[in-house]
């Protein structure tokens, strides 16, 4: 409580009106007020957080809320972060996760899940552990390994646990170019290059791979690929010429995990969620001095 003098300063600079609060309020409740509980589908993140608030849980979670799914996370690790890039990673331990996870699991329940930022390999191994161990299902595994600023998200040895330990649970895969690269051993410079390094990692046993292509070269900004054994789909939006593209591979996956809790089939999901991030684009948020976020509170802005 302000004390009065406190009151007199603030009023005296701030210019402000007081409304006289009356003491002893009494609410009544009538017997026509309406409680409308609700029993939103849920969705898990488990990935780190970006104290700038652009990619990570953060923008995990606020894009969940956009789909009307109720979100919840496991923490990997704390990332220093902004604009311009990471200047300190914080590893939480892999028991951290594990608890997290079974305490949302265990109460809550989860229809959707997806993987971001997983550090290090003891992570990686702790959360397919978890996965499997847990039934969890379906799972978005976005193979967060390098950000556009070029800082490095995952340890090098943990490369190979997501590739035989996490990838082979995943339902939907989401790799960037750079990804791409690692995990078909190609190099992608056009959209025939994208459509191959999805055949060649699908069929290195992941049900469908999303290949994104924000990182490729000009109008392929906006070109996505698609494979999940059988079909092989070219994903197509225009590009979107704005420089604060921060986060928009956690939004993509967040939206897939959150559209597959809504109960949509994989395909549908990612058409979905693209929908999302490439309107999140068009209302980037030009915040800091670098690279800022994509906005995700488009559908407030009316
Ligand atoms: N400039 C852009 N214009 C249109 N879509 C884009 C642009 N940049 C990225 N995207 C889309 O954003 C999604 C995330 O892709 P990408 O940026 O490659 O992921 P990441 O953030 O993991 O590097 C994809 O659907 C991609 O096509
Ligand atoms: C904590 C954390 N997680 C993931 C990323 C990478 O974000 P992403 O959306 O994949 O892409 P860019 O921001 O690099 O375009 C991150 N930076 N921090």
């Amino acid at each position: 409580m302000a004390s009065r003098c406190g009151r007199r300063w603030w009023r005296r600079h701030q210019g402000i009106q007081f409304t006289k609060i009356p003491v002893n309020l009494e609410f009544s409740v009538s017997e026509a007020t309406v409680v409308t509980e609700l029993r939103p589908p849920v969705a898990l993140t488990i990935a780190g957080s970006d104290s700038g608030g652009g990619a990570g849980i953060q923008a995990d979670l606020r894009t969940f809320a956009f789909q009307r799914v109720h979100g919840t996370a496991a923490l990997t690790c704390v990332t220093a972060q902004n604009t311009l890039g990471v200047s300190r990673v914080d590893a939480l331990p892999p028991e951290a996760v594990a608890a997290q996870i079974e305490a949302v699991v265990g109460d809550i329940g989860v229809q959707g899940i997806k993987t971001g930022m997983l550090l290090n390999q003891e992570i990686v191994q702790e959360v397919a552990h978890q996965v499997e161990r847990l039934g969890l299902n379906p799972l978005v595994v976005d193979p967060v390994m390098v950000s556009r600023t070029g800082a490095k998200l995952l340890a090098e040895e943990a490369i190979v646990a997501i590739r035989e330990r996490l990838i082979p649970l995943a339902q939907v895969l989401t790799p960037n170019r750079y990804e791409a690269q690692i995990l078909s051993g190609l190099e992608l410079h056009s959209l025939e290059d994208m459509k191959a390094a999805a055949e060649r990692i699908g069929y290195q046993g992941s049900p469908a791979v999303l290949v994104k292509g924000g990182g490729m070269p000009g109008e392929l900004q906006g070109v996505d690929v698609w494979f999940d054994g059988q079909r092989l789909e070219v994903l197509k939006t225009e590009r979107i010429p704005t420089r604060h593209t921060h986060g928009t591979g956690c939004t993509l996956s967040a939206a897939i995990a959150a559209q597959l809790a809504w109960g949509k089939e994989p395909f549908e999901a990612v058409q979905q969620a693209k929908l999302y991030v490439t309107e999140a684009l068009r209302h980037p948020l030009a915040i800091g001095a670098g690279q800022g976020p994509v906005g995700h509170f488009y559908p407030l802005l009316g």
